[in-house]
């Protein structure tokens, strides 16, 4: 197979980064390589921005799914990479182009070599938000295919390539996405007795925010409550009228989550009124866990033990989200960090992935996929 070729198909994926539901041009750009391959044992279907495409096997008894996420993240990409993003405020910054480019890998070995058992491809829009992993399991198409078994990666920057890390059960937490609208009174600068300043209180609210997985869970059971935007106010002599503060609430138990929600509405009622201002939260779109089913994922981790060019590494939980939880809540399967060696992490502006992992993590999947 001509490797490099995936390395170019990652490079132009690279420069159109789109975001959740908007991946057009991905799609586009997808379905004229996938129709470029041997049609003779392949079916394409589309839902949304994302695709389906079945490889029929020889002498099937099973379907495998292949999961690979297709968005972007709005953020500016750092890099001075040839083949930096052409989309102003957009970057593949967690790894979606590699994601792509190795099931695109996959998937060409498999249309030149028909495989034993179906294999079923997925391209799924939006899992950085808001989730378009459990809108595509309601499809018509994937409750007429349901896969027998479904497998996905994600690439960790913090490991060299060569290594691939996965666990039996719990991989990824639950996750919840955080929006807060604070209203209150805007005025002169001069004069704050006569307004009401809704930078002050969501200033209040964030800093309350901090005792919440301190003071209020276990602290052997790992939560996250992290703020990763505020924005608020027109003028810097201007009180401000309004402010938001969005971010992400993660736990590994469910009751954590309700826990952490509890509080929030709390600390909400209390800034409401403490400050004399209104507000209103939004929890946005929620993932469940990331759970590895156990035997498939066992017999996974024995096929990468035989193997004498991968490391494997028996991880933690991380504290990262992923609506590839929502297949595994209904299918048996198993997500594996990748190794692709970036001094700069996930969601970075200088994430830069080594690109040797895409011809390894090919060949890997090929052999893996033969073997089941
Ligand atoms: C692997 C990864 O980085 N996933 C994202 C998932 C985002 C979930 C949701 N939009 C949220 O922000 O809560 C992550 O940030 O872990």
């Amino acid at each position: 197979m001509n490797y490099s070729q995936f390395i170019d198909i990652r490079r132009e994926l690279h420069q159109i980064p789109e975001l959740g539901f908007e991946e057009w041009k991905t799609q586009e750009y997808l379905l004229s390589y996938i129709k470029s391959l041997p049609q003779q044992f392949i079916a394409i279907d589309t839902w949304k921005t994302g695709i389906f495409v079945k490889v029929q096997g020889s002498d099937p008894t099973k379907v495998i799914a292949y999961r690979a996420d297709i968005d972007g993240l709005p953020m500016e990409e750092e890099t001075n990479l040839s083949f930096k993003s052409k989309h102003e405020g957009k970057m593949h910054g967690c790894g979606h182009d590699f994601h792509m480019s190795i099931a695109l890998g996959v998937l060409t070995h498999f249309a030149n070599n028909q495989p034993k058992e179906t294999l079923l491809f997925i391209f799924q829009p939006a899992e950085e938000g808001p989730g378009g992993a459990q809108p595509m399991l309601n499809s018509d198409y994937l409750k007429a295919n349901r896969p027998d078994m479904i497998i996905a990666l994600h690439i960790a920057p913090e490991y060299p390539v060569g290594t691939i890390a996965t666990r039996k059960g719990l991989l990824f937490a639950n996750t919840s996405e955080l929006f807060i609208d604070f209203v209150g009174k805007g005025g002169h600068a001069a004069y704050p007795q006569t307004a009401n300043d809704m930078v002050v209180a969501s200033s209040y609210f964030v800093t309350q925010l901090q005792s919440i997985v301190s003071r209020n869970i276990d602290p052997l059971d790992s939560a996250v409550v992290t703020i990763g935007k505020i924005t608020g106010g027109t003028k810097q002599n201007i009180i401000a009228e309004k402010a938001r503060v969005e971010g992400t609430i993660r736990t590994l138990s469910l009751d954590s989550m309700g826990k952490i929600k509890d509080r929030i509405g709390n600390l909400v009622k209390g800034i409401e009124q403490g400050f004399e201002c209104s507000a209103s939260i939004d929890y946005g779109s929620n993932y469940c866990q990331v759970y590895n089913d156990e035997a498939v994922t066992g017999k996974f981790i024995s096929f990468l033990k035989k193997k004498s060019n991968v490391k494997f590494v028996e991880c933690n939980e991380a504290m990262t989200g992923e609506d590839f939880g929502y297949f595994l809540e209904e299918i048996p399967g198993f997500m594996f960090w990748l190794g692709v060696n970036s001094d700069y992490g996930l969601h970075s502006g200088l994430l830069n992935p080594d690109e040797d992992a895409i011809p390894f993590t090919i060949d890997l999947l090929v052999d893996y996929l033969k073997s089941v």
